[in-house]
């Protein structure tokens, strides 16, 4: 490099360029020993050694973080650059406090990793898991700090795995943040294959269930097999000529297949919901959901009203229900509900504690930030 001062605009352009950069290395820096302070204040605040983990990944914070970067951005740069700019940088900062490592329901290139890359970044650890229920046993067993799962998509409802091993789930795994991925599923094949040559098809139920008018229009009659995730599926359908996988098009170079058609969802919204995991939920953020499952006794009429009737006494909100077969015996079920609030609110504390006189059992899945996309307020 010259060093000679900058005669051209363009030489003088790129020496203020460097400039620049230098600046930012130097605040970069200056940030993450910030954070690595405030990992050892948090290792000090924590009254065990296992909280301290807990802690780390703090959505309510991020969101405070997200806000206050639109806030500060006057351009050139949009905002979303500027927010996947400092996703890194958190990533980055996270690491340096604690190395943590992320389960998703693997293999990679499933709509969850995504949910887990955009979520943590690049500085973190990720292990695939076979099956939503292994996501949960890496979370409770602390092979991984947090998980990412699917909870409910916007076309097909809700993830029948993830609700079943919520109410499983007795070593006390919480839900920490919530996500939204917009989900365009595309119909992969091994190189040369044409639709007409199509002999079976490979998806998760979700994937088949979210491209029901493509699958009768276009394969109608193929053999549909229902496997862990639509990334697997991809796995699957690459060893085996005439066979096709529905999953995310970055599936394409993964596992080397061609792309026979793009956007093959039912709903060109198509949205899925994730739900970040961990063994604690993060402190109110002003603007939280609750999940939390119970059951009733059946034989007394009324006992469900009369248990969400105690929402509507406190003033709460419901966002969802839904209900699954118990396990216990036939015709018992759960019921999921989702509320405005955090279990830390006065308010939903004292409906929760009236709620539970109507329950023979009652547990509480975790309050998380809402981030509901604004587009999408009439949901
Ligand atoms: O504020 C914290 O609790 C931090 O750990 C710092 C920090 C950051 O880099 O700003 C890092 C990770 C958290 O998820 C949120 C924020």
């Amino acid at each position: 490099m010259s060093e000679q001062p900058p005669s051209s605009d363009l030489q003088r352009l790129r020496h203020r360029i460097d400039g620049l950069d230098a600046d930012i290395v130097r605040l970069l820096n200056e940030r993450a020993s910030v954070s690595v302070n405030i990992g050892l204040a948090k290792s000090k605040e924590a009254k065990t050694g296992r909280a301290a983990d807990e802690h780390i990944h703090r959505p309510s914070r991020e969101i405070q973080i997200y806000d206050r970067l639109e806030t500060l951005n006057h351009g050139p740069l949009p905002t979303p650059a500027i927010q996947s700019i400092f996703r890194e940088i958190m990533s980055a900062s996270i690491s340096l406090q604690r190395e943590i490592t992320i389960a998703f329901l693997g293999p990679r290139g499933t709509y969850t990793h995504q949910v887990a890359c955009e979520r943590f970044g690049d500085s973190v650890q990720y292990a695939a898991q076979e099956t939503i229920a292994d996501v949960f046993d890496a979370v409770e067993s602390g092979a991984a700090t947090y998980g990412v799962v699917p909870f409910e998509n916007s076309t097909f409802g809700s993830v029948q795995a993830t609700l079943d091993r919520f109410a499983k789930s007795v070593g006390g795994v919480k839900i920490r943040a919530e996500h939204y991925l917009g989900v365009h599923h595309a119909l992969l094949v091994n190189s040369g294959t044409g639709r007409a040559q199509v002999r079976k098809v490979y998806s998760h139920p979700q994937g088949f269930g979210q491209c029901q008018a493509y699958l009768s229009q276009h394969l109608r009659g193929v053999e549909r097999i229902n496997v862990s995730s639509t990334a697997h599926a991809a796995e699957l359908a690459a060893r085996e000529p005439g066979a096709a996988a529905i999953c995310s098009s970055l599936c394409a170079s993964l596992y080397g297949l061609d792309i026979l058609a793009h956007n093959i969802e039912d709903a060109k919204d198509n949205t899925t919901r994730f739900f970040i995991i961990g063994n604690a939920s993060d402190n109110p953020s002003g603007n939280d959901r609750t999940l939390l499952f119970f059951t009733v006794d059946h034989r007394q009429p009324g006992a469900l009203c009369d248990a969400l009737s105690v929402l509507k006494k406190y003033g709460i909100n419901l966002t969802k229900i839904d209900s699954r077969p118990s396990g216990q015996r036939p015709w018992h079920y759960y019921f999921f509900i989702e509320l405005d609030g955090h279990v830390e609110n006065e308010g939903v504390r004292l409906a929760l504690e009236g709620l539970k006189e109507f329950c023979l059992d009652i547990r509480v899945l975790g309050s998380y930030p809402s981030q509901k996309p604004a587009a999408e307020d009439g949901f």
